[in-house]
């Protein structure tokens, strides 16, 4: 027998997908080919009225475009990763999963919504359904909240500090001057319930700790603009029968978007590369 092709060809590239092309996918598609895994984005699915702007990043990151989530289908991702924001999650993750597609989520403060968790767990244990994965985001510890609750949590808590330009375009705004503050200032006090869902682009993070502990209305939250801030810090406290423990971050933001930390955008690339390893340390 002859043979013309190698004796070990290199395995096909995956196909992997972005949803939104903000801050935090340009940052995904521009440091995944430098890792050491071969691995990169090779398409993204925007919104149907999205521009010339949108085109020319595409472009500039080598990346296929799609307007329309059944475009993105025939492209046959073998992983979708969304940065894109609560909708996305909403009207793009179900049918993502339904068609076998494997889904990264980073925008997690849509799970406060008990209706889409049960749409996303429907669709992923479906005939045939994708696995859907949360990232880590911008924040730490939740493994030591997974662990640790599995003997129950009894006490969680979390404060998030971002400077004033951080919480522009928030409910924020009709709580305090973001731009006469002179000393950090406590503008929300609640429940990650209330956080993730009233803060959507800065409280994701809240939704994360809740969903590793002890579930969004159990989980305390204070939200805090600090003029003195030089980044994204992030706090959480947890107590049980297992011990105590407190992880505080201290995040650099996205040069694009300062509500959002890199932190997230490398937990999201992690994210990427573990699913397609076969032995995870
Ligand atoms: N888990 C975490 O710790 C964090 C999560 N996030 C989430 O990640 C999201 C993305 O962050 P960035 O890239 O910094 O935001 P960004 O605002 O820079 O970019 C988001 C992009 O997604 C696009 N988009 C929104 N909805 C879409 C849809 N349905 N289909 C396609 N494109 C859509 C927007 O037009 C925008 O271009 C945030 O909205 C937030 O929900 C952000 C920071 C931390
Ligand atoms: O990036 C961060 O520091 C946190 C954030 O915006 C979020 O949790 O939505």
């Amino acid at each position: 027998m002859t043979r013309t092709d190698p004796v070990s060809a290199p395995a096909a590239s995956p196909r992997i997908a972005v949803i939104g092309l903000g801050a935090m996918s340009r940052s995904l598609a521009r440091a995944l080919p430098r890792g050491a895994e071969g691995l990169r984005i090779g398409a993204a699915l925007v919104r149907p009225g999205s521009g010339a702007e949108v085109e020319a990043a595409a472009a500039a990151a080598g990346l296929e475009l799609f307007r329309d989530l059944a475009d993105l289908l025939a492209w046959a991702p073998d992983l979708v990763v969304e940065c894109a924001g609560h909708g996305a999650v909403r009207d793009l993750a179900p049918g993502l999963l339904e068609a076998g597609v494997p889904v990264v989520v980073v925008s997690i403060g849509a799970l406060g919504d008990a209706d889409l968790r049960g749409r996303l767990e429907a669709a992923a244990a479906g005939p045939g359904g994708g696995r859907l994965t949360v990232a880590s985001g911008a924040i730490g510890g939740l493994d030591i909240l997974r662990t640790g609750g599995r003997a129950g949590l009894s006490r969680v808590v979390y404060r998030g500090v971002k400077p004033p330009a951080a919480w522009k375009g928030t409910p924020a705004e009709d709580a305090v001057d973001l731009d006469a503050l002179t000393e950090p200032t406590v503008f929300f006090e609640g429940d990650a319930a209330e956080a993730s869902a009233r803060f959507p682009k800065n409280a994701n993070v809240t939704a994360a700790v809740a969903l590793a502990g002890i579930g969004f209305t159990g989980t305390r939250v204070s939200l805090i603009a600090d003029p003195t801030a030089a980044g994204n810090r992030h706090e959480v406290e947890g107590e049980g029968a297992f011990g105590t423990f407190r992880v505080a971050l201290s995040n650099v933001p996205l040069p694009d978007n300062p509500k959002t930390s890199w932190l997230a955008a490398l937990s999201v690339e992690e994210a990427v590369v573990r699913h397609f390893q076969s032995v995870s340390y």
